[in-house]
Parts: structure tokens; C-alpha cells; sequence
């Protein structure tokens, strides 16, 4: 009799549905997604699997807009400063969990062009906070080996925080296992509309012709480039507190980009909404406008 191939939570949801099912039919009255969310919760509950596990269904990328840390605060006591400290802890954890699953760059936005336009009291915190989390914070980000980058018009920020954002961005410079792109006075338009006047001063320069912009020329001026270098475009973008828009996040790097919405506020952002994020990622079949590929399988299943 044929012996069949052992089943281990190592494989993508899918691969082991296909091989349960060859196995064990009967388990396929619950049906195959049920099963395939089982295995993958269990997969992702489990840390000596969530190191070794398939790497196909972990996103590589993950961008989140950690939205909802005002509306939070509000809610929780009055206070929105409270609401935005919180979302720092929120960070903090889901720092950890791209650790722990193995993802290798988070890409977070934490101020916006557009934020510019709120109160006077509240930039004024929020560039505060930044810079004391920053100074706080990098002992221990440089210990889990987080290399830090910064993304967006650092021009328009204060320069105490330049500075930091600096000496964060030197002393972190040779760690690798997860990258953190924080995107702070940053807009998609605003990168894409700068990128393009460095490639305009180029080609006036003769540095460049007309006919060899590409897309490759652009995204290489845009201010995220370094991280998407080492690790490519988001995988999946997580967005928090119920809304469903990009607010002109990412708006060039995440053409194919797989989305996540949430109705949790960003402080209430926790390991059960994370676990859910990276199912509803290793449930996608990603095809990028093709047939062929297959993301997050690692095999074809049409085989
Ligand atoms: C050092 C570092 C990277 C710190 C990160 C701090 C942090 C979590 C910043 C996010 C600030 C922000 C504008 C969040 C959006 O929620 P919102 O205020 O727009 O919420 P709302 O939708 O309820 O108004």
C-alpha cells in the first residue's frame, strides 16, 4: 500500500487541506476553510511553529495605518492624549508579533501631511511623543535587532526630533531582523510629486533621458525605497478603526497590495487581531494581474 506524506503545520492551510483530504475525507464535512483556519490558527498560536512555519503564507511586508488612537481616547476617559500613548504600546506589540511570525519589515504611518492641520496642542504632542518614544525606545528595538528607517518630508519636522530620528537610524544601521519604516510628515502624493521633481532635475542635468523613466527610475526616488529594497513592496496593509480607505498611504507601493480593515481601534490592536490578520493574508490567493502566481501557496495547486 502507498504510504502517504506525513502532515505538518510547516505546510501552507492549503497544502495541508490537500493532503487531509487524501487522508482523512471525512474531516471535509466541515469544509475546507474551516479546516484550513483551524490549522492556521493552530500554526500561529504555536511559537516553535510560527518560527519554522511556511514562510509562503506569513506576509513579508505589512503596513499598518494605526488609525483610531483619538476616537480612543475620547471614549476611554475624555482624554485623546491617552488614546495616542496607547497606540504607542500597540505599536510595541505588533512589533513583537512581526518578530515572533517572521515577518521582515513593518512599515507604519505615523503622522501624515494632513495631520499637519490638526490643533496646534495636538501636533504639538504627537511630535513630542515621538521623540521621547524614539530616545526611549531604541535600547530595546536595537536589542530585538529592529533596524529603523524613516520615511516621508523629515524637512518639515522639528529638528529635536531630526536629530533623534538620526541617531535612531545610525545606531540601528546593522540590525536586520525586521525592518521599521515609520512614515512621519508623509503623504503618497506629496513622495510620488517629489520623486518625480528629482527625475525632471535629472533630466535636465543630462543625467537622464526622458525615454529611460520607468517606473523602477520612480520608485527608487520615492522616500520608502531603502526598506522596499531589502524586502519589496507591502504584502498586506492593515488599517484599523472601521475605515476603509488608503488616506494617502502607500499609494504607489501598494498597487498589489492585499488589504485588511479592522473595527478595532488601533490601541485595542491585539494578538487575536493580529492572528486574524495574517489568516485573512494566508487566505488570499494572490495572482498580481496573472494567472500563474500563486503567493502564498508553495506549490500550484492546479497540480
Ligand atoms: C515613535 C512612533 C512611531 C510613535 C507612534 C505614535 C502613534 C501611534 C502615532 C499615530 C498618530 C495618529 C495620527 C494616529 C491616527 O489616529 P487618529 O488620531 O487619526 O484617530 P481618529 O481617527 O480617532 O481621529
Amino acid at each position: 500500500m502507498l504510504k502517504s506524506k506525513p502532515v505538518t503545520t510547516c505546510q501552507s492551510p492549503r497544502v495541508i487541506c490537500r493532503a487531509l483530504l487524501k487522508q482523512q475525507p471525512h474531516l471535509f464535512q466541515h469544509g475546507l476553510e474551516k479546516i484550513s483556519e483551524q490549522v492556521y490558527r493552530r500554526q500561529l498560536s504555536s511559537s516553535e511553529a510560527s518560527t519554522s512555519c511556511s514562510k509562503a503564507a506569513v506576509p513579508s511586508h505589512v503596513a499598518c495605518i494605526m488609525d483610531g488612537n483619538f476616537r480612543w481616547g475620547r471614549r476611554r476617559g475624555g482624554d485623546w492624549r491617552r488614546g495616542h500613548e496607547e497606540g504607542v504600546n500597540a505599536l510595541r506589540r505588533v512589533v513583537k508579533f512581526c518578530r515572533k511570525d517572521g515577518v521582515k519589515a513593518l512599515t507604519v504611518y505615523a503622522f501624515s501631511t494632513e495631520n499637519w492641520e490638526r490643533s496646534h496642542e495636538e501636533v504639538g504632542f504627537l511630535m513630542r511623543l515621538m521623540e521621547l518614544t524614539l530616545d526611549r525606545e531604541v535600547p530595546e528595538l536595537h536589542s530585538q535587532g529592529v533596524r529603523v528607517f524613516f520615511a516621508g518630508n523629515r524637512a518639515a519636522l522639528p529638528e529635536a526630533l531630526q536629530r533623534v530620528m538620526l541617531r535612531v537610524e545610525e545606531q540601528t544601521a546593522n540590525n536586520s531582523d525586521l525592518i521599521l519604516c515609520v512614515c512621519l510628515s508623509y503623504g503618497g502624493q506629496q513622495d510620488i510629486v517629489q520623486a518625480v521633481q528629482q527625475i525632471c532635475l535629472e533630466v535636465q542635468q543630462g543625467k537622464l533621458a526622458p525615454d529611460q523613466v520607468t517606473a523602477k527610475i520612480l520608485s527608487e526616488r520615492l522616500s520608502t525605497h531603502t526598506t522596499r529594497m531589502l524586502v519589496g513592496e507591502p504584502d498586506l496593509l492593515i488599517r484599523t478603526s472601521g475605515e476603509q480607505r488608503l488616506s494617502n498611504f502607500l499609494l504607489w507601493e501598494c498597487a498589489y497590495t492585499e488589504l485588511y480593515f479592522t473595527p478595532t481601534c488601533w490601541p485595542d490592536f491585539d494578538s487575536r487581531d493580529w492572528q486574524d490578520a495574517m489568516l485573512h493574508y494566508a487566505s488570499r490567493r494572490r495572482r498580481y494581474g496573472g494567472r500563474a502566481k500563486q503567493g502564498n501557496e508553495q506549490t500550484d495547486d492546479r497540480s
